[in-house]
C-alpha cells in the first residue's frame, strides 16, 4: 500500500504526529511530578498502546518498570463486543505497586472499566489510567481517567497504534476512517 492509498482511506486528520508528541511530553512531566519518590509500573494494553507506551516511557524522567497485557474486545469490526478477553496476562505481581494503565483510546469505556477492576483485585497500592485519546460521546460506562491526551469526536479513528482490521496501526498520526472503507 503506498501513501496515496492511505490518504484516500481517511476522512480527516484529527491529531498530527507533532501534536501527539507535544501532548505526551506535557503529560509525562505531570506524571513525573505526581509519582515523585514512588516506584511506578506502567502497563501497556496490547496491541493498540504500543506506540503511546514507547513514546510515554521515553518522555518520563523517573525510573519506571514496564509490563504488558493483551486484551481484545473489538475483533475485526468497528463496534466493541463488550466481552473482554485476556490474551496475554502480566508477568508482574501487582501487590503493593503503583500502577498506571496506558491505553491508546477510550471509546465505550468497556475495556478499561473491566481492566481497571481486574488489576485492582490484585492488591496494588494504586491503579490509574492514561489514555492518549478519548471519545466522550461514546461512553457507555463512567471511568475515572487521570491522564487524557485528547478528546476526539465519536468517529472511528486509525493510526498511532489504532487499527481497523489490523491495518493503519503504523501511521504516526491519527485520522478518522472514511466510511467507504468499512461500509
Ligand atoms: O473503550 P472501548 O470501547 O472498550 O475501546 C477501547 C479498546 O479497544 C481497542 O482495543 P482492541 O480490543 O480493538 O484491541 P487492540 O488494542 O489489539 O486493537 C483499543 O485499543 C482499546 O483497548
Ligand atoms: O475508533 C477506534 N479506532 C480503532 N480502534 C478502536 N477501538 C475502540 N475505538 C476505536
Ligand atoms: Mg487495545
Amino acid at each position: 500500500m503506498d501513501s496515496q492509498d492511505v490518504q484516500a482511506d481517511l476522512k480527516e486528520i484529527l491529531c498530527t504526529k507533532e501534536q501527539i508528541q507535544e501532548r505526551i511530553e506535557e503529560l509525562a512531566a505531570q506524571i513525573d511530578k505526581d509519582y515523585e519518590g514512588r516506584d511506578l509500573l506502567i502497563v501497556g494494553v496490547l496491541k493498540g498502546a504500543v506506540m503511546v507506551m514507547a513514546d510515554l516511557a521515553r518522555a518520563l524522567h523517573s525510573h519506571v518498570t514496564m509490563d504488558w497485557m493483551a486484551v481484545s474486545s473489538y475483533g475485526s469490526g468497528t463496534q466493541s463486543s463488550g466481552v473482554v478477553r485476556i490474551i496475554k496476562d502480566l508477568e508482574t505481581d501487582l501487590m503493593g505497586k503503583h500502577v498506571l494503565i496506558v491505553e491508546d483510546i477510550i471509546d465505550s469505556g468497556l475495556t478499561l472499566s473491566w481492566l481497571k477492576a481486574n488489576l485492582e483485585s490484585r492488591g496494588p497500592a494504586s491503579v490509574e489510567i492514561f489514555t492518549m485519546f478519548r471519545k466522550p460521546e461514546a461512553a457507555k460506562v463512567e471511568i475515572d481517567v487521570k491522564y487524557v491526551g485528547k478528546d476526539i469526536p465519536n468517529e472511528f479513528v486509525v493510526g498511532y497504534g489504532l487499527d481497523y482490521a489490523e491495518k493503519y496501526r503504523n501511521l504516526g498520526f491519527v485520522g478518522s476512517l472514511a466510511p467507504h472503507v468499512y461500509a
